[in-house]
Parts: C-alpha cells; structure tokens; sequence
C-alpha cells in the first residue's frame, strides 16, 4: 500500500477544460488569432501554461505567444472559479486517505499561484501536505526535480510513493523519478495515449483508484 500519494491537478483532481479553454480563446482573440474547439484544447493541456499557448498559437512569433501567454494568464484569473469543478467522488477519496494518515501532495504544470489558490479554494479542509505547481528557474514534470523535492520535504521514500495522473507526462515524470504511477482516464488523455507510457496501475473508474490506493480490509472504506 501506498502512504504517500502525489496527485496531478488538472484532469486528475479537477475538470479545468472549460474555464481553460475560455480564457485561452479570450487571450487568441484578444490578438486576433484563431481560436479553438474544446476538444482541441484538451489536447494542448499538460505542459504548462507558455505551451498550452504556443500550441494554440501555431506559426506566431515567440512575441506573439509571449502576449497571448500574459493574456491568457490575466484571463484565467477571472475564468478558473467559473469553469472548473472537483471530479465525482475525488473529495470522499482524499477524505478517506487522510483518515488512513496518508501523506498528500500535488504536483501541479500549472502556474505555481493558480494551483496554490485552486488547491485552496476547492479543498479548503487544507488535505495536502505540499502543493508545488510550475516555478520560475525550476524544470516541470517530466523532469523529476518536482517529485524529488516533494519527496525531500515530506521525509518519504520512493518506495512508499506513487503519482496519480491523467497524462502521458505524469507517468513519465513518476518514471523519471523512480516512483510508482497510476494513470487515471477521466482527464485529458485516452486509454490508449496512456497505456503506451506503461504505467504501474490504470484506473478506469474512481472506484478502480480507491481500490489501488486503499486495502480492502480497511473498514473506513467499505
Ligand atoms: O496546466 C497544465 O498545463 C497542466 O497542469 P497539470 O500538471 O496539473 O495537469
């Protein structure tokens, strides 16, 4: 059993596509440039806000993609709270993984403040022990500098952790840093997408992940 769970943030904890795509295409027509379908914005999702940017605007300068990057940041400050919702049944698990004394963190490719004020918003009972998103000066998920500092200041071993994500990204970052992974599939990659980065576990459901993640003979859960 796993005693420490980092979990990713966006399409893993929380359904972010609408306020995300809101602000994104806000930011596009701010600068008269094309704006997208949802469907295709949930695939440009995962690796931080600049790319999310520069994938939406394809072929622009790094000017270009610099502006619309501050545009959208000043957009999804006003979108998020609007456009986002906690996953069914993510509240009960985390509820219950903190009665089991479970260590919790977030690793997030999110702006550092908008995951910090997100996290707080939607879990206000403060279940994490750290919540680290994306920072200036330092490298984002795949690289595993996150993962190892999570790990450093929460006193937890390799061993006895594992990331919770809905992208190839996590699954290769928990890789990358030697730990344990569980791909989710209610985010922003399929089945298959998923499947290719060979992952520990694969949770279909919500229920499939409270199975990996908690023993059946815990009466808390059943
Ligand atoms: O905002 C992003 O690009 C990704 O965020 P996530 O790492 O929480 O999935």
């Amino acid at each position: 059993m796993y005693s420490h769970i980092i979990f990713d943030l966006d399409g893993t904890l929380i359904q972010s596509l609408p306020g995300i795509a809101t602000a994104l295409n806000d930011a596009l027509a701010e600068h008269q440039l094309p704006t997208h379908s949802t469907d295709a914005i949930r695939t440009f999702i995962g690796d931080g806000a600049y790319t999310l940017c520069a994938r939406a605007a394809t072929e622009q300068s790094e000017d270009t993609i610099e502006r619309v990057h501050q545009s959208f940041l000043k957009e999804y400050s006003k979108a998020w709270r609007n456009g986002t919702i906690v996953f069914e049944g993510i509240q009960e698990l985390i509820g219950s993984l903190k009665s089991m004394e479970c260590t919790l963190s977030v690793l997030s490719n999110k702006p550092h403040s908008f995951t910090t004020e997100m996290v707080d918003y939607f879990f206000p009972d403060k279940p994490f022990d750290l919540v680290l998103g994306q920072r200036e000066g330092v490298a984002k998920k795949p690289d595993p500098s996150g993962v190892h500092e999570i790990l450093g200041e929460l006193e937890q071993t390799s061993n006895n952790s594992v990331l919770v994500g809905d992208a190839t990204i996590d699954i290769v970052t928990a890789r990358n840093a030697g730990i344990s992974s569980i791909a989710v599939i209610w985010g922003y990659h399929g089945l298959d997408q998923l499947t290719s980065v060979s992952p520990k576990h694969i949770a279909k459901s919500i229920d499939q992940l409270i199975e990996i993640l908690t023993p059946k003979n815990v009466p808390a859960f059943r």
